[in-house]
């Protein structure tokens, strides 16, 4: 059986969210410890990550940095953070499977994901990145031309283009990797998103890519049986945060769409993992299931979690 594990942003920092190194790095621990046991009960396993904080926080520091090194841009951030991560994870996934004696190398895909130039998303930023702050912090960068959105409970959250992906132009080389025995960290933070000139050629544009999105996709181009999105909650919940909260557990993908319809998963967090998890279903794949690490094993059999099936 192969599976492609996406890993959210919340799996890659602190319970906090706070995203020092040293969080990251034991967040990579966590999340390769579950993955490593997949790997020992011989499940072939594709990893793919969010980027949001770490994107968030990159695109800060060029910023404040412009009068001193040339800044670069968002899609150049992102895939700074595919080969931070990338390699963050590498580390931590060996080191696992070295404890199990488990054989196996990795390796990380710097991955470019194909998005159309006249995106909707391009003029209507949705993509939360970066830290949390406060309304009146926030609306002092609103006022230098950020755009932010009111996330609740935790705060504000600048918010940037995602257009949707359309192609995972670098599948075949996962693909190859795969073939050859390697455990692959690929597509990260849903793909630098690139798009073609008339001529075919391929240009990075400034826009962070869902990763859940970027993850129906991979799950498919790598023909991928089951696509588990790992998070912080174990499962899609009904009626999200009121005393009527209900786990949705086995659903169909059309009756996971009509509760989506009745607006039951935010916009930004819950909401691109169902559309993500029905999508894959759509597209043939057998399951799709979003929940936390420590039920990454049952996900896979489709004991536990938000278990998606085909209609
Ligand atoms: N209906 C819902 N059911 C469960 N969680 C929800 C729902 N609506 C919003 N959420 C929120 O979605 C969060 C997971 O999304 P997100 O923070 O984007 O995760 P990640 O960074 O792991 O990709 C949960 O922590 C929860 O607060
Ligand atoms: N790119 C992306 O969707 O990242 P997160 O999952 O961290 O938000």
């Amino acid at each position: 059986m192969r599976v492609l594990v996406a890993l959210g942003g919340n799996a890659m920092t602190s319970a906090d969210g706070r995203a020092r190194p040293e969080d990251q790095i034991a967040a990579a621990g966590v999340a390769m410890a579950a993955v490593a046991d997949l790997l020992q009960r011989e499940v072939e396993v594709v990893v793919t990550h969010g980027n949001g904080p770490q994107v968030g926080n990159l695109l800060v520091k060029n910023e404040i940095a412009a009068a001193v090194v040339p800044p670069v841009p968002l899609d150049w951030c992102g895939a700074q953070t595919q080969a931070t991560l990338g390699f963050v994870l590498m580390d931590a996934l060996e080191a696992e499977l070295a404890r199990r004696s488990v054989d196996r190398r990795t390796a990380t895909v710097v991955t470019r994901t194909l998005v159309a130039s006249d995106d909707a998303g391009f003029t209507r930023p949705t993509k939360p990145i970066g830290r949390y702050l406060p309304a009146d912090e926030a609306a002092l960068l609103v006022e230098h031309g950020e755009t932010w959105e009111d996330r609740g409970e935790k705060g504000w959250r600048r918010v940037v283009a995602s257009p949707e992906p359309l192609r995972i132009v670098d599948a075949p080389a996962v693909q190859a990797l795969v073939g050859a025995g390697f455990v692959v960290i690929a597509n990260g933070g849903g793909g630098i998103p690139v798009v073609a000139d008339e001529d075919g050629t391929l240009r990075g544009v400034e826009a962070v890519i869902d990763k859940d999105l970027g993850a129906a996709l991979l799950a498919r181009s790598v023909d991928a049986d089951v696509l588990v999105i790992g998070t912080d909650v174990p499962h899609a919940v009904l009626h999200y945060g009121t005393p009527e909260a209900r786990d949705v557990g086995v659903v169909t993908a059309a009756e996971m769409r009509a509760y989506a319809a009745e607006g039951h998963f935010a916009s930004g967090s819950m909401g691109p993992k169902v559309d993500a998890a029905c999508r894959f279903v759509e597209a043939g794949g057998a399951r799709a299931v979003i929940t936390d690490l420590a039920h990454l094993s049952d996900a896979v059999t489709g004991t536990s979690g938000t278990v998606v099936v085909p209609n």
